[in-house]
């Protein structure tokens, strides 16, 4: 086996688009894919092809080894890509130890908080895990599953305290039709990703609601605001750009794109769905969901006041309906 050895935890759509760039990319290299189904994991061997995420892709197994043990992954890997939805983590990495995880560079492709233990990704590798920061890196950036599987240009931010950790593991996911962007600005990146989330949720409630897209530019231009306050406080820089892709980028793709997630939940809710149904409607996690309750408890916190963040908890945990609150959040944009 030549090369790094790359880990890829997760099985869903987007660990899926990024067996995709790694095997389209041509460093050497090997990788260890953990699937959590047996069946899915027995087709794949199979078939080269996940059955239920971007079935398109084609996985080269001549660098891939399938395993349904994560810890197997861990350890047989110098780079582990983290890549399932937030609230699955713990389950995906139980009985992996810390000890596992020793020297290596774990990247996370989450955007999303651990439910309950209200954490960032990065926190929380840190504080279970005892990785030391200069060896977590976050990758962010607009950049949906279905239109990597497309091969349509699309560019990723990576995130490290380590610039080049940040650039090793960009090296890996690279291609032609990948571009990467290098950043420092881990706590942003994460806390971008998981409020951009919450937003577009908000953006696919009104849509369902009916309101156009003049209202949708209004909201998504307080969101960005939004965002930029609440990180600020966070961590007290006041000079970072949201503009650029890894914030506004990201905001903009999940708030307008057909293959949104979580505007595609927010829409079901504006229809007047409950949240248990447009759950069962969709085989896909909409972050925004998980990510609302927990940015509740940081305003809270920081007392940093996020109309947008509050509306969405009102509508999907508070159960108030959603025409009075957009209504009432409507009076406060500017
Ligand atoms: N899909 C994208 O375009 C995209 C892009 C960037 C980042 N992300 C982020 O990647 C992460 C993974 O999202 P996704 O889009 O691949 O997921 P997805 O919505 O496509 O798929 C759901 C995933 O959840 C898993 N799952 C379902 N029930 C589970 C359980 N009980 N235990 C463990 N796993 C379970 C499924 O196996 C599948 O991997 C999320 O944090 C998401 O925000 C996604
Ligand atoms: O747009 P969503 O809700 O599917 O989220 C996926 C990614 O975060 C887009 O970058």
């Amino acid at each position: 086996m030549q090369g790094k050895k790359i880990g890829i935890i997760g099985s869903g759509s987007w660990a899926t688009a990024m067996i995709k760039m790694l095997c389209e990319n041509d460093q050497d290299k090997h990788i260890f894919w953990w699937i959590r189904k047996e069946e899915d994991a027995e087709y794949i061997q199979q078939f080269k092809h996940n059955p239920t995420y971007l079935s398109g892709v084609s996985v080269d197994l001549s660098i891939t080894t399938i395993d349904t043990n994560a810890k197997n992954v861990v350890v047989n890997s110098d780079i582990v890509i983290l890549n399932t939805p937030a609230a699955y983590l713990k389950d995906a990495l139980r009985g992996v130890t810390k000890e596992d995880f020793k020297d290596k560079i774990v990247v996370s492709a989450i955007k999303g908080i651990i439910p309950k233990d209200n954490l960032i990704i990065g926190e929380f590798l840190e504080q279970h895990y005892a990785v030391d920061i200069e060896r977590i890196c976050v990758v962010g950036g607009p950049c949906h599953a279905e239109e990597v599987a497309l091969g349509k240009l699309s560019y990723l931010t990576f995130g490290c305290k380590n610039l080049d950790s940040a650039a090793l593991v960009a090296s890996f996911l690279s291609s032609r039709v990948i571009k990467t962007i290098l950043s420092e600005d881990i706590l942003g990146i994460e806390f971008g990703a998981v409020l951009k989330n919450i937003y577009a949720l908000a953006g696919g409630i009104c849509h369902g609601l009916g309101y156009g897209d003049n209202f949708q530019a209004v909201l998504v231009s307080n969101a960005i605001r939004e965002m930029r306050r609440f990180v600020a406080k966070v961590d007290g820089d006041t000079s970072r750009d949201v503009n650029t892709s890894a914030y506004l980028g990201d905001l903009l793709v999940t708030a307008y794109s057909q293959f949104s997630r979580n505007r595609t939940f927010g829409n079901m809710i504006g229809k007047g769905y409950s949240v248990q149904s447009a759950q069962l409607e969709m085989n896909m996690v909409a972050e925004g969901y998980y990510a609302s309750a927990c940015i509740q408890e940081y305003a809270e916190k920081y007392a940093v006041e996020l109309p947008i963040c509050d509306a969405v908890y009102q509508i999907l945990y508070q159960h108030q309906p959603a025409s009075k609150i957009i209504q009432a959040l409507s009076e406060k944009l500017t």
